[in-house]
């Protein structure tokens, strides 16, 4: 969440956190080479929906002002906390060398780059993240228990990105011996679940292009919507197969039956104000389609899933929740039938893929411990960039107030750093964002307008048809009149050449 130079006493004292990118004094964000300026953050400050009543109890509210008022912002292609590093899709010292950096279906790479793919998600699980540190502690806590010792740990580029996740789920904490409130959501159940998602898998295929060392590393996606009950990318070369031994197990044959679980013990956090960090617990666990008590989660969703969300026109509707109908985003995000009508029972698209995996990643405190995640949340962020492409909505149709607290347009999406808002994300990937998808889509159903404009030309190229027919007909008509009548004429020219003749005699 914060670099590890800003969580010092000072830092965390001052309020700002604007390093210099080459460590030298005076050169706070790299303003010594233009590269940027530390400047005041703007928080948002419009209302949130009603579904948070506990204003001021929280950290995580006008995110980060209860940690940082002052950060670094980058100019031209120049971006990262401290203006050290190029925009996705950007290298070279200037950054303004264009890297593609291209998304592909994980189910179509060779066996090559699936290894290739395992092997790094591997290394980000056990790498210690180079730059970013996570509270441990309540910001009430966090100077420690003398007060002069800032309460932060080093975490791994992978288990950061789990954390994250946690984080802005993570219930709000009312005091020891109360209920934690469970009704805040930061990522999830209103507009932002679409933007807040996308930055986060950028901030992973980021980090794991500097571990990697190369720009152009691109996660791949799931094309989860294949109907079915069979998770076709549970396989060892892959995500890995289920064990032979346990249902709920991944097979010891893949890398992933090694890795363990972080942010398990929600209960400690919730009574006692704790925060989750990067210790690790017990192995992932999975049984897709196995939810026996639950048979609507047992099937993957279907492709007409994913053209029926396409066709859902706008992008949100009131209240911005979990119970939004005819809104895109309630659609890809599952709580609307694929076709976008509200019904509570309904779990579809993104939801459904969660639930069917039936275990880690079924729970939202939970789930990016299986790597499942992030394939699975690159194919929505495929749908999600589609959708923009095809509807290019005006930013004006995010909603900027009363969506449920952290979704509002200009709010800085919890827990990222440097802060980043929910507008930011709303723009197509390809010419903003520096990535791309290669994916193919079920054709776009023509607008009102194209049915109206094609039925217009339709019924002229009818009109002039028929004029067309018409007229030959008429002509031909005339034709083969005028050839009936040629003896006739043929008669005349005769008796007149013969009158000639007659009267030269
Ligand atoms: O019950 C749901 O609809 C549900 C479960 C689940 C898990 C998860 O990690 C999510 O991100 C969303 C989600 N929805």
């Amino acid at each position: 969440q914060f670099p590890r130079e800003c969580v010092t006493l000072e830092g965390l004292r001052s309020g700002q956190c604007c390093p210099s990118p080459f460590g030298v004094a005076n050169d706070a964000c790299g303003s010594a080479t233009g590269r940027g300026q530390c400047i005041s953050i703007a928080a948002d400050a419009s209302p949130h929906g009603p579904q948070y009543p506990h204003d001021g109890r929280d950290d995580r509210e006008r995110w980060p002002v209860r940690y940082f008022n002052r950060t670094c912002q980058c100019n031209g292609n120049f971006t990262g906390y401290d203006c050290g590093r190029c925009m996705h899709g950007l290298a070279g010292l200037n950054c303004d060398q264009p890297v593609a950096v291209v998304r592909r279906n994980v189910m179509q790479l060779s066996a090559d780059q699936k290894r290739a793919f395992v092997i790094a998600l591997d290394q980000a699980k056990r790498t210690v993240h180079p730059d970013i540190v996570i509270a441990t502690r309540r910001y009430q806590d966090v100077f420690g228990p003398d007060g002069n010792t800032p309460q932060f740990e080093n975490i791994t580029i992978y288990n950061y990105f789990v954390w994250t996740h946690y984080y802005s789920v993570s219930k709000t904490f009312l005091g020891a011996g109360q209920p934690s409130f469970g009704g805040v959501d930061f990522s999830h159940e209103g507009p932002g679940f679409v933007t807040w998602h996308r930055f986060h898998l950028l901030q992973l295929e980021r980090d794991m292009q500097d571990m990697l060392q190369d720009p152009s590393f691109a996660l791949p996606y799931w094309n989860f919507a294949i109907g079915g009950s069979t998770c076709d990318i549970c396989t060892d070369d892959l995500l890995g197969a289920r064990s032979n031994l346990d249902m709920n197990s991944i097979s010891t044959n893949s890398i992933f039956s090694n890795w363990r679980v972080i942010c398990e013990s929600v209960e400690d956090y919730d009574n006692l104000g704790t925060i989750c960090n990067n210790t690790e617990t017990t192995p992932i666990r999975r049984n897709p389609a196995g939810n026996v008590a639950r048979p609507m989660v047992q099937r993957l969703p279907e492709p007409q899933d994913v053209a029926d969300c396409l066709q859902v026109n706008t992008f949100d509707t009131p209240p911005y929740y979990s119970t939004s109908s005819e809104s895109f985003r309630n659609t890809i995000e599952g709580y609307n039938a694929p076709k976008g009508n509200y019904d509570p029972v309904v779990r579809s698209l993104h939801n459904l893929a969660h639930l069917f995996l039936n275990g880690t990643g079924g729970q939202t405190h939970l789930s990016p411990n299986d790597p499942i995640f992030v394939l699975l949340h690159t194919f929505t962020d495929a749908i999600f960039d589609e959708w923009l492409r095809r509807h290019a909505p005006d930013s004006a149709v995010y909603p900027s107030e009363n969506a449920p607290i952290g979704h509002n347009r200009g709010y800085n999406m919890v827990p990222f750093w440097p802060p980043v808002t929910n507008a930011e994300m709303f723009l197509t990937a390809p010419e903003n964002l520096g990535y791309s998808y290669e994916a193919e889509w079920p054709a776009a159903p023509f607008t009102l307008t194209e049915i109206i404009t094609i039925a217009m030309v339709a019924a002229l190229v009818i009109v002039a048809v028929i004029f067309a027919a018409t007229t030959c007909v008429v002509r031909a008509r005339s034709y083969s009149k005028l050839e009936g009548r040629q003896p006739l004429l043929g008669e005349q020219y005769q008796r007149y050449d013969d009158d000639k003749s007659q009267s030269v005699v």
